[in-house]
């Protein structure tokens, strides 16, 4: 089949997938008709609209179209078809053990930050050394992610599961047996690698799997389960840090139970029928078919999936990485997929969430533990607004939530700098000096304002505080050993920090917090349920089967990659330009995102897998003009043969 008659069929199917939607809220709705008579008019209209939408194709050949007084008959007999297709629970059973590896990504990934208060205590880490701990783990993933687009297609998603989750595990048990930060660093490098190859291939997984009607919120139930393992973390750090001794090794170990669960259930789940296909293991996939897809016709699945593989086969030899450059849609996909991965990270999501216990101290909570209690709250309302998106990702489509997030992150990221802005235009001034006791001439005694101390890495703001008024307050070096107390002076420890005496560390006292904290909460609502999940999401379907692997492991590269630059750079960023320089920084990084996402990602809502490479056939960036793409509705319908079956599966009889 030549790739301009696959369109053709491709736009086929995909209206037959709306009408399947529409069939669904009609029958929700009550017994209206839902086919249409067609108007001469609107078939005009309608086929002027869908010759846009294939511009080469061949003109449709078939049967005609069916009079008006024939579909009652069809519509009866399809509805009758439909109510009998459940999607089997099988398939969300397979969703949420892959999803397991989205929660072992949240929870490695959060649970570090409550481990590495303990840790440094106990260990003496330097800050070189807690910088490699957090670090290893990311730079890990994104080496594994890219490594993972070839495991992927050689051993199949299935197998590459196994693997994440085994060393997911292994890495838990040396992380909480650790016997010196030389292990620990193994544990966590461990870790990433699993972390890696889970990222990239568990949506990928879900996508495959998933009737197209379901897939968008299946797979963003992945990154639902990265927020429930960043919250779940943020529980355990607050729990675990009232232990003296040792708590961080059950923060660190307790990921191993998730992995575990995950390792035995893919024991017994199967691989990704698509793959099966790809690998000639026709029969296997044909059994897995029908597994997922219950009661429902899987023949044109399969052969819609079969005849993908066997165009692509055809299409060139090389690399699959070169051949996706050379190729124009696969290429677009590639850009369209690895900028979004890219604009999710520099709009700032990980240093935000990083930086909310800072955030809540500022506005007055300095109990340290509170703070960690208290930053649960930003990770819970990251994964409260996750759930948000899972709901409305297949309501209002993939394009319009990404926009609709990325307009709201870019402005709560701006009402974010302004909070900061305003705390430093009316930082409080340094108004009592203490003398050095080692009469080293410490840099700290030079600054008159707290907000110049306290972007200064070295120093910090001591200050008694009555009421709301300052009463002393000075700038005095940090103890290197902790930054939670002064290197001397009244700050130096707790017992002599009595009489409303405070130590900030990275913040100044404030009015605006307030200002900065409405910020925070604003960002989480707007990021959560668009930027955070729709880039896995949309990755996991743009690229044809044979640039899958590929396209995802650029993407998860990309996501890593980027993750660890702007975490990395965020206390320079803050040093160099200040808070609110950063946050306005993030705040036009989103605004460049919204453009890129507004003219270049068209919807893939409903869409099967096999007809998205359609989708990035027109010239990049082309797809503001198009926004209609979504409304392009079809009034009549044409049957081949006997066949009246309206699913998603037997779209090609319907146009
Ligand atoms: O999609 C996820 C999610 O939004 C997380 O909250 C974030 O920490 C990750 O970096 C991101 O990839």
């Amino acid at each position: 089949m030549s790739r301009k008659q696959s369109d053709h069929d491709y736009n086929l199917r995909s209206m037959s997938n709306r009408m399947g939607e529409r069939w669904r809220k009609v029958s929700d709705g009550g017994e209206r008709s839902l086919i249409k008579a067609p108007s001469s008019a609107s078939l005009s209209s309608q086929g002027a609209s869908s010759a846009a939408a294939t511009p080469a194709g061949p003109p449709p050949a078939g049967p005609p179209v069916l009079p008006p007084s024939s579909t009652g008959d069809l519509e009866r007999a399809a509805r009758k078809q439909f109510t009998q297709d459940v999607t089997p629970g099988f398939v969300y059973l397979l969703a949420a053990f892959s999803a397991l590896g989205g929660f072992m990504f949240g929870y490695d990934t959060g649970v570090i930050s409550g481990a590495m208060l303990l840790l440094k205590r106990e260990m003496e880490l330097s800050a070189l050394w807690q910088e490699l701990l957090i670090s290893s783990t990311v730079a890990a993933a994104a080496l594994s992610a890219l490594l993972g687009g070839f495991l992927n297609g050689l051993f199949g998603r299935r197998v590459c599961i196994l693997l994440a989750s085994f060393f997911f595990a292994v890495g838990g048990i040396v992380l909480s047996t650790a016997p010196g930060k030389e292990v620990l660093l193994a544990g966590r490098l461990i870790v990433g690698v699993g972390l890696g190859i889970a990222s990239m291939t568990v949506p990928v997984y879900i996508a495959e799997a998933s009737p197209p009607h379901l897939r968008g919120q299946l797979v963003t139930v992945n990154t639902l389960f990265i927020t429930a393992g960043q919250f779940t973390a943020s529980l355990v750090d607050g729990a675990f840090s009232y232990l003296q001794r040792d708590g961080w090794r059950y923060m660190l170990g307790l990921s191993v139970l998730p992995a575990m669960i995950q390792f035995l259930g893919f024991l017994f789940l199967p691989e990704s029928p698509r793959w099966l296909i790809q690998r000639g293991l026709t029969q296997k996939a044909r059994r897995v078919l029908s597994q997922i897809r219950g009661n429902q016709n899987i023949d044109e699945e399969y052969d819609s999936i079969k005849n993908s593989i066997d165009e692509e086969e055809s299409g060139g030899d090389g690399p699959v990485i070169w051949r996706m450059l050379t190729y124009a849609p696969t290429r677009r996909a590639l850009l369209v997929g690895c900028g979004l991965q890219m604009f999710q990270q520099l709009s700032g999501i990980n240093t935000v969430m990083y930086y909310s216990a800072t955030i809540l101290q500022m506005s007055g909570i300095r109990d340290d533990r509170l703070a960690i209690w208290l930053a649960g709250l930003a990770t819970l309302t990251n994964f409260l607004f996750t759930l948000l998106g899972v709901w409305l990702v297949e309501r209002v489509g993939r394009r319009k939530l990404t926009l609709g997030s990325i307009i709201g992150t870019c402005l709560s990221l701006s009402l974010l700098a302004i909070g900061f802005l305003m705390s430093a235009q009316h930082s409080p001034p340094v108004t009592f000096h203490p003398l050095d006791p080692s009469m080293a001439n410490s840099t700290c005694s030079k600054y008159q304002l707290c907000e110049p101390c306290m972007l200064d890495p070295g120093c910090g703001f001591c200050y008694r505080e009555n009421v709301s008024a300052l009463l002393t307050s000075s700038c005095v070096p940090v103890n290197k050993a902790s930054t939670e107390h002064a290197a001397w002076g009244r700050c130096t420890n707790s017992s002599l920090m009595r009489d409303q005496t405070y130590w900030a560390y990275n913040y100044c006292p404030t009015s605006y917090s307030w200002l900065v904290l409405l910020g925070l909460m604003c960002y989480l609502a707007a990021f959560a349920p668009g930027m955070g999940p729709m880039p896995w999401t949309i990755n996991s379907e743009i690229y044809p089967l044979w640039a899958r692997s590929t396209g995802n492991a650029c993407a998860a590269g990309v996501n890593w990659t980027f993750n660890i630059l702007v975490s990395l750079t965020f206390l320079h960023l803050a040093q160099y330009f200040t808070y609110y320089g950063a946050f306005f920084l993030y705040s036009s990084m989103a605004l460049l995102g919204f453009f890129f996402i507004y003219g270049c990602l068209p919807e893939t809502k409903g869409r099967r897998l096999e007809e998205i490479e359609a989708l990035f056939e027109n010239q990049l960036c082309s797809c503001g003009a198009s926004d209609s793409d979504e409304a392009r509705q079809v009034e009549y319908i044409r049957v081949k043969g006997s066949n009246y079956h309206l699913s998603d599966n037997d779209a090609s009889d319907v146009d």
